[in-house]
């Protein structure tokens, strides 16, 4: 295990931030909001936990330019083949910051984009599992439905409280959850702000796996790890292909299927993974 970012970073404006990361000793970048390491065999996975612990992990400003700060490094360094985003056991984010948004105004949300940086997670080509223990309350939840996978921990909770404050989710929460949960309980979660919890999160298809609060970093970490022992340009087009169910037509989506099907017989790696079954032995596969 190596810890690549840890802490220190001075209040900057946020056009200053990107430039002015401050360098670890080993030359990578640190963070003030975040902890980033590499886990897993060969460091292989690339760990994100949210830390404003005194906050519940509150997504502001600052910590979103982190975490899009990390995926990036993270996704371009080739070892890495899958990441995990998690948070504290009490929370893994409790939304975006209210005591940092309380004050906009419209313009200010419509002039600056406002959440509009969140939606890079969404993009990225490595998969990322959420592993969410506690709260994943507004853009908390947005946050883990971002991800590729949700792992929950037995007291994760899952809500989109936004209409208790007033408004409406900003970042996906009345566009992902139906699609997840179904109309019926994304309405109510959306228009009462009550949560479920972990047990129901299964059960309506939220999450797919539930796991002891304690298990279930390591737990995420296990499927990363096995994910990253897969052909990295194969797992892309493999996330890509799962992601255009969500978007599209059922017809177009399988026509979208079968042409990057057809584009894996281009690939070394698939050459290589037949061969290995064929051979009797495990794929070495190279990523081309
Ligand atoms: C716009 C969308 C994105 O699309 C949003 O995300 S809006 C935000 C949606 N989230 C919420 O409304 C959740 C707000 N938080 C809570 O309801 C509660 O904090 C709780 C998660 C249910 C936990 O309650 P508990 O009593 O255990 O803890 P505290 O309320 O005392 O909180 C501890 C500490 O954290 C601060 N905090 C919690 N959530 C936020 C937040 N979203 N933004 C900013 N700060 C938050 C809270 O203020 C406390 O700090 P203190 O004031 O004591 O310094």
């Amino acid at each position: 295990m190596s810890a690549l970012f840890t802490t220190g970073r001075a209040f900057l404006s946020r056009a200053a931030k990107s430039a002015a990361f401050s360098r670890s000793l080993s030359g990578l970048p640190t963070y003030e909001n975040i902890i980033v390491e590499k886990r897993g065999k060969n460091d292989s996975v690339g760990l994100i936990q949210l830390n404003r612990p005194k906050a519940l992990n509150a997504l502001c400003d600052a910590l979103f330019d982190d975490v899009n700060d990390a995926l990036d490094k993270l996704s371009e360094d080739k070892g890495v083949g899958c990441l995990v985003i998690t948070g504290n056991e009490k929370a893994f984010a409790a939304g975006a910051d209210i005591k940092e948004m309380q004050n906009k105004t419209f313009v200010d949300c419509a002039s600056g984009n406002f959440l509009g940086h969140w939606g890079r997670v969404s993009k990225n080509r490595k998969p990322i599992i959420a592993a969410v223990n506690g709260f994943a309350l507004g853009g908390g939840c947005e946050l883990a439905m971002m991800c590729d996978i949700i792992y929950a921990g037995e007291n994760a909770h899952f809500g989109q409280p936004e209409i208790l404050l007033g408004t409406i989710p900003g970042a996906g929460g009345t566009q992902r959850l139906p699609r997840y949960v179904g109309k019926s309980l994304a309405m109510e979660m959306v228009l009462t702000g009550n949560r479920i919890n972990a047990q129901t999160a299964l059960s309506a298809g939220l999450v797919s796996k539930i796991f002891p609060t304690g298990r279930l970093v390591d737990e995420a970490i296990k499927t990363a790890e096995t994910i990253s022992q897969n052909s990295q340009l194969i797992v892309a087009l493999a996330k890509e292909s799962v992601n255009k169910a969500y978007e599209t037509t059922l017809a177009e989506g399988n026509e979208f299927e079968k042409k990057i099907f057809h584009a894996t017989f281009a690939t070394a790696d698939r050459k290589e993974g037949m061969t290995a079954f064929v051979e009797k032995r495990k794929a070495d596969f190279k990523n081309n």
